[in-house]
C-alpha cells in the first residue's frame, strides 16, 4: 500500500519542480489563488457563526452579510480563473514534455531503436504526457484542500470534537480507494499500450500512400482493419475492466464518506451545541467534507497517473544526454576481426568468424543469398549490434572503445529501407549532416541527380500538398544524403535497388570516380555492379566462404560465387 503513496508523492514533487522550471509565473498565480480559496470556507463558518447570533440577539447583522455576500460571491470567481490559470499552465507543461520527449527520442541510439521494450516505452510516454500536465494543478490543490480541511475541522472540533473526527476521517476512503485504483491502473496501462503500438502500427500501414495503395489493389485493407480492431478491442477490454473497478471503489469511497458524514451531523445533533455554532458547525461540515473531497480526489488524481509519470521519467532519464556527433571524413581502414555474433534467442549464429577488411580507396562488396548474414556484418560495424567475440576494428584500433556517436560519426549508411522523408528538399538532404548544412553544400549533394535544378524550398510527398516522387528519386535523395555526409566510411546496402539501369551505372561510376579519399562497403545482389570492386566477400549461412576480385572468384566455376551469379553474367 504504501508504494502507491510513495509514488504519488515523488510524482507530486517531481511536476511541482517542473512546473517551477517551466512556467513559475502561473504556477505563483494558481498556489495564491488556492490559498485565498483555501480560507474561504473558513470565513464562511465564522460569518454565519455570527450572522445567527447576531440575528438572535436582534442586532444590526449588515456586516456579516456583507461579508458573507463578498465570500460567497468570490468563490465561483475565484474558482474560475484558478482553473483558466491551471489550463495555461498545464498548456505550457504539455508543450515542454512534448518536446522534451521528442529530444530523447531523438538521442535513441540504433541499438536501442531495435529494442522492442524500448519503442513500447516510448510509446506508453507519449501517452503520459496529456495526464501529466493535466495534474499539474494537483499538487497545488492538495495543499490548499488540506489547509482548508485542518482550518475547518478545527473550527468544527471546537463545537464538537467527535464531529471534526468524523469529517478528518473522510478523507480515508476517497483515498484508499484511488491507491487501489493506482495499483491496478499500473498494471492496466502497460497493457493498453502495447495494444495501442501494435494498433497505430496497422493504422500507418493503411493511411501510409505505400502501403495503403498496396493494400488497396489487393483488396486486404480490410484484413488490417480486423487486426486493428482486434487490437484496439483488447486494449478496450483492458481499459473497460480498469474503469468498472475503478468505479466500484469510487461507488464504495463515496458510501463511506457518507456515512462518516452523516455520523458527523448525528454528532453534532446529539451533542447539544447551540443554534448558531450548530448551523455554522452544519454548514462548515458540508464544505468541510467538499474540501475533503477535493483534496482526495486531487490526491487520488495524483495516485493515478503516477505510474505513467514514472514510465515517462525513467524512460527520458534512461537516455544519456545527446553527445554531439562530429563526422570523421578520413578513415583508413575498418575491419570486422574474427567476428561472431548471434541474435537473442537464435539457435544458430547470425555471423561466424567473419573476417573481412576495407581500406581507404578500395570499393569492397558483401554479397550472398538473402538471410546469409550480410546487414548483421554491416550493423556490427557501424556498432547497432554488439559482437559476441572478435573484434570491430576502426584505423586498427578496437572499435568498442569509442563512444556511440564517435563511432557513428565514421559512416555514411544507407540502408536497405532508407527513410523517405517528406520534409523540403533542403530538409531531406540536409538530414545527412549533423550540422547545419549550407544551401551549396545541399546542391553539390544533389548534382546529377532529378533534383538538381529543383527548388531547396520544394516541399516533398503529396499528403502535405508537395511534390509525389518515385521510389528511384527517394533513393537518390538518400545518396544525396550519404554524399553530403561525406563521412570516411561509406556502407551502401542495395544503393541502386529502386534505381534504373542507366542511373544506377552512373552512380557505381561515380563511386568508382571518388572512391580515393575513403572506404567504400557495398551489399549488392547485381553481378555487373561487382566487376568494378576491389575485393568481394561472399557470405554463406553467416560465414565469409570467399573472398576476390570478380574476376578471379568468376573463374572458380564450382565456388560459390559462379554458382550465385551465373545466370546474371552478361
Ligand atoms: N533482428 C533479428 N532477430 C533475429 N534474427 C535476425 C534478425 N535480423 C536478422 N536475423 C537473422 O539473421 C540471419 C542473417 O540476416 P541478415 O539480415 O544479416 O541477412 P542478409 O544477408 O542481410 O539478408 P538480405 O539479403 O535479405 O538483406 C538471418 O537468418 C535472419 O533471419
Amino acid at each position: 500500500m504504501l508504494s502507491p503513496l510513495r509514488a504519488a508523492f515523488r510524482t507530486a514533487r517531481e511536476s511541482l519542480s517542473d512546473a517551477v522550471r517551466v512556467t513559475p509565473g502561473w504556477l505563483l498565480l494558481c498556489a495564491i489563488l488556492v490559498l485565498v480559496q483555501a480560507v474561504l470556507p473558513a470565513a464562511q463558518v465564522v460569518l454565519i457563526e455570527g450572522l445567527i447570533d447576531r440575528l438572535n440577539s436582534g442586532g444590526n447583522a449588515w456586516s456579516e452579510l456583507l461579508g458573507l455576500t463578498v465570500v460567497v460571491g468570490a468563490m465561483y470567481p475565484l474558482a474560475q480563473v484558478t482553473n483558466i490559470a491551471g489550463q495555461l499552465m498545464m498548456l505550457r507543461l504539455r508543450l515542454h514534455y512534448r518536446v522534451e520527449l521528442a529530444r530523447t527520442a531523438a538521442r535513441l541510439s540504433p541499438s536501442r531503436l531495435a529494442d522492442a521494450e524500448v519503442v513500447t516505452d516510448l510509446e506508453a510516454s507519449q501517452n503520459a504526457t496529456q495526464p501529466m500536465s493535466d495534474m499539474a494543478i494537483r499538487p497545488v490543490q492538495v495543499p490548499g484542500a488540506a489547509v482548508t480541511s485542518v482550518v475547518l475541522c478545527a473550527a468544527i472540533w471546537s463545537i464538537n470534537p467527535l464531529s471534526g473526527l468524523l469529517v478528518l476521517a473522510a478523507l480515508v476512503p476517497t483515498v484508499l480507494a484511488f491507491t487501489l485504483i493506482s495499483r491496478m491502473e499500473s498494471t492496466g496501462w502497460p497493457k493498453v499500450a502495447v495494444h495501442d503500438r501494435r494498433a497505430a502500427y496497422a493504422t500507418e500501414q493503411l493511411i501510409q500512400q505505400r502501403s495503403g495503395t498496396e493494400l488497396a489493389v489487393l483488396g486486404s485493407g480490410p484484413k488490417v482493419a480486423d487486426l486493428i480492431a482486434d487490437r484496439r478491442a483488447k486494449a478496450t477490454r483492458v481499459l473497460d475492466g480498469m474503469i468498472r473497478t475503478a468505479m466500484n471503489l469510487e461507488l464504495a469511497a463515496a458510501l463511506a464518506t457518507a456515512m462518516l458524514f452523516g455520523g458527523a451531523l448525528i454528532a453534532l445533533v446529539t451533542g447539544g451545541a447551540g443554534g448558531g455554532a450548530a448551523a455554522a458547525a452544519v454548514a462548515g461540515t458540508i464544505s468541510g467534507l467538499n474540501a475533503i473531497r477535493q483534496c482526495g480526489y486531487a490526491f487520488g488524481t495524483i495516485i493515478t497517473v503516477a505510474p505513467q509519470a514514472q514510465v515517462y521519467r525513467r524512460f527520458v532519464r534512461s537516455v544519456p544526454a545527446g553527445e554531439p556527433q562530429t563526422v570523421v571524413s578520413r578513415v583508413d581502414s575498418v575491419a570486422l576481426d574474427n567476428v561472431s555474433f548471434s541474435y537473442p534467442g537464435a539457435s544458430t549464429a547470425a555471423v561466424r568468424n567473419i573476417c573481412i577488411t576495407a581500406r581507404r580507396g578500395e570499393l569492397v562488396a558483401l554479397v550472398g543469398l538473402n538471410g546469409a548474414g550480410k546487414s548483421t556484418a554491416v550493423s556490427l560495424l557501424v556498432g547497432s549490434l554488439s559482437p559476441d567475440c572478435g573484434r570491430v576494428l576502426i584505423d586498427g584500433r578496437d572499435a568498442a572503445r569509442l563512444t556511440e556517436a564517435e563511432r557513428l560519426g565514421h559512416f555514411g549508411l544507407l540502408v536497405q529501407e532508407f527513410g523517405r522523408f517528406e520534409f523540403t528538399l533542403r530538409d531531406a538532404v540536409g538530414l545527412g549532416s549533423p550540422g547545419v548544412a549550407a544551401d551549396e553544400e545541399v546542391r553539390t549533394a544533389l548534382a546529377d541527380t532529378f533534383a538538381a535544378d529543383l527548388p531547396l524550398d520544394t516541399q516533398l510527398g503529396q499528403q502535405w500538398g508537395g511534390t509525389g516522387i518515385s521510389g528511384g528519386q527517394w533513393q537518390r535523395l538518400a545518396l544525396a544524403r550519404i554524399r553530403l555526409r561525406n563521412a570516411g566510411v561509406w556502407i551502401l546496402d542495395e544503393p541502386t535497388s529502386a534505381i534504373d539501369a542507366e542511373a544506377e551505372r552512373e552512380i557505381f561510376a561515380d563511386l568508382r570516380r571518388t572512391s580515393a579519399d575513403r572506404v567504400t562497403i557495398v551489399v549488392s545482389h547485381r553481378a555487373w555492379t561487382l566487376r568494378e570492386m576491389d575485393r568481394i566477400y561472399v557470405i554463406d549461412d553467416g560465414a565469409v566462404v570467399q573472398q576476390g576480385t570478380y574476376s578471379a572468384l568468376m573463374s572458380q566455376p564450382t565456388g560459390r560465387f559462379a554458382r550465385l551469379f551465373a545466370a546474371q553474367q552478361e
